[in-house]
């Protein structure tokens, strides 16, 4: 027999064929397939379009801890984990050996030197100062005036026209308009007004998602490949370099901006003005350190861009994935238009008649508190972390890991674990976060990583919280959000969780607010 196929050699190459296609066919519905030489790439690339979905049939198939090589000519080793106890143990315990490691600035290049992207002294020295300044009153304040003037200047204004118009929008789009302005304004100290009824384009904001689409193909393709694209400037790495340049035009414009504004004395209370006064304070004292401060621009334009790409999407993505969640459990709805109706103290705003929340009534709701950590679980922004390792250690569930090799840590997955959270864990339930005495729980935290834990714990949290409380209290106090049927609702594949297909919605003005205007 074997000689006969080794004398007609179509015949071996049918045979061979065959026997391909029978392999490929028996194999095709397994989670991961491993081919010769290119192991896993075919399913990663077969599965990149549903990738946060596939991690989590990986982690039901093969349990939350696993082990995979890529292919021999982009060979990395890659630990996929969601077990909380070894999560815990590297962003906490033995945080020292899990930095984010050299590979990771690479594949963030854009946001160069920033405090997301750096280890060692470089992020303690960033860290300190980012700290210090998020920890302040007068930031805070910042935080609470900028969020409360874009919900009453901005957003309610936007949505009582499209009720009035009976329009339909995309209300992730408004979300990311609106955290958009936010994050600026905080930053930059000024409105850049993306957020407007007339949806007006943005060159920085398009820049921004080019650049995170880009390097969300990075992560997909092999290191050897899209550093060759880069080398050739084709594909993805173009549109990356087209971003990363319209970013450098529009940060530098920012900084000559704040650079007039200081030669004219006003005086700003915005992120970018501090690192600035810091800066110039550095210098009046002729301090010949060579620290960060010293360093210039290229500083200031790593620490802005780092601040923005950490603020803006991921809140947006919060705020869209919450309002769907709610639009599918009336009941929390309810709950939670109970909870605003008895806080509400008589604070009506002349432009719009619409209510808006202050700071102190935002702070006592509880279960806006619990919803919102609820579809946080559910759907966490940032869905993989990555880290690297120093030296040879064993994770908590005894996996051994070894220098060189890549963990990816999935919260997306996290939240999909029975054993973690329950049989429940896929419902929408604010309850969970909530003890027998009506007040936040404590119990879940342990196995909350959302916002990450330990000294890289996200900087933001109560800032984010801020943008998201005043965002959906007067929201949802004032209109009832209608969401499309038959959309095909599910996240897209990148590195922040959005919406694939937007959101569709329309939006109703809530009928007590009319009964109290005839009054
Ligand atoms: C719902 C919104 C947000 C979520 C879910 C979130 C989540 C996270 C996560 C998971 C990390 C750790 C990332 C890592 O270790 O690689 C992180 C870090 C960080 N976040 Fe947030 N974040 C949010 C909003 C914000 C906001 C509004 C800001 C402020 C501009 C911010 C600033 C930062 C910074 C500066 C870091 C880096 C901290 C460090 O490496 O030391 N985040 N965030």
């Amino acid at each position: 027999m074997l000689h006969y196929l080794m004398s007609s050699p179509e015949i071996y190459l049918a045979f061979l064929c065959f026997l391909a296609i029978s392999w490929y066919l028996k194999n095709k519905n397994q989670v991961l397939m491993h081919w010769p030489v290119i192991d896993v790439l075919p399913s990663l690339l077969q599965n990149a379009h549903r990738v946060h979905e596939w991690t989590v049939e990986i982690a039901n198939t093969f349990g939350c801890t696993k082990f995979e090589r890529g292919p021999v000519f982009g060979r990395v080793d890659i630990l996929f984990t969601s077990d909380p106890r070894n999560v815990e143990y590297m962003v906490r315990t033995n945080f020292t050996n899990f930095p984010k490691g050299p590979d990771y600035i690479k594949t963030f290049d854009l946001l160069g030197d920033g405090l997301f992207n750096v280890d060692s002294e470089l992020w303690h020295i960033q860290r300190r100062m980012a700290h210090m300044m998020f920890a302040s009153s007068t930031f805070r304040k910042v935080q609470v005036d900028v969020s409360r003037s874009m919900v009453e200047g901005s957003l309610l204004p936007l949505l009582s026209q499209v009720a009035r118009n009976s329009s339909i929008v995309d209300l992730e789009d408004v979300f990311l308009r609106y955290t958009f302005d936010t994050t600026f304004a905080v930053i930059f100290g000024r409105n850049p007004k993306y957020l407007d009824i007339s949806f007006p384009p943005n060159k920085f904001a398009e820049a921004m998602d080019d650049g995170l689409e880009a390097i969300f193909y990075r992560h997909v393709v092999p290191r050897s490949w899209w550093k060759f694209s880069r080398w050739l400037m084709i594909g993805k790495e173009r549109k990356l370099e087209k971003a990363w340049r319209t970013i450098d035009r529009h940060i530098d414009k920012f900084i000559s901006w704040k650079r007039e504004d200081m030669l004219k004395g006003v005086e700003g209370t915005d992120l970018l003005s501090t690192y600035m006064t810091l800066q110039e304070e550095r210098e009046d004292r002729g301090n010949e350190r060579n620290d960060l401060l010293s360093s210039g621009d290229k500083f200031l334009r790593d620490t802005v861009l780092t601040f923005f790409f950490a603020g803006r999407d991921t809140t947006g993505s919060a705020l869209s994935w919450f309002f769907w969640l709610i639009a599918k459990n009336p009941r929390v709805e309810a709950k939670l238009y109970e909870e605003l109706n008895s806080t509400f103290s008589k604070n009506s705003t002349e432009a719009t008649n619409a209510r808006v929340f202050d700071s102190d009534d935002l702070k006592g709701l509880v279960y806006l508190h619990a919803g919102l950590c609820e579809a946080l679980r559910l759907y966490p922004p940032l869905p993989l972390n990555r880290k690297g390792v120093i030296k040879e250690d064993i994770l908590p569930d005894g996996t051994v890991v070894k220098p060189g090799m890549m963990i990816v840590i999935s919260t997306f997955v996290m939240a999909r674990m029975e054993w973690l959270w329950g049989k429940d864990c896929l419902e929408f339930k604010p309850e969970r976060w909530i003890d027998e005495h009506g007040r936040l729980s404590n119990a879940p935290k342990y196995k909350f990583f959302t916002f990450s834990q330990g000294p890289r714990t996200c900087l933001g949290r109560d800032m984010a919280f801020t943008f998201m409380k005043s965002a959906v209290a007067a929201m949802i106090f004032n209109f009832h959000v209608e969401v499309l049927e038959n959309q095909n609702i599910c996240p897209k594949p990148s590195i922040v969780l959005h919406m694939k297909n937007g959101l569709l919605v329309k939006i109703k003005e809530r009928v007590h607010y009319n009964d109290q205007k005839k009054e």
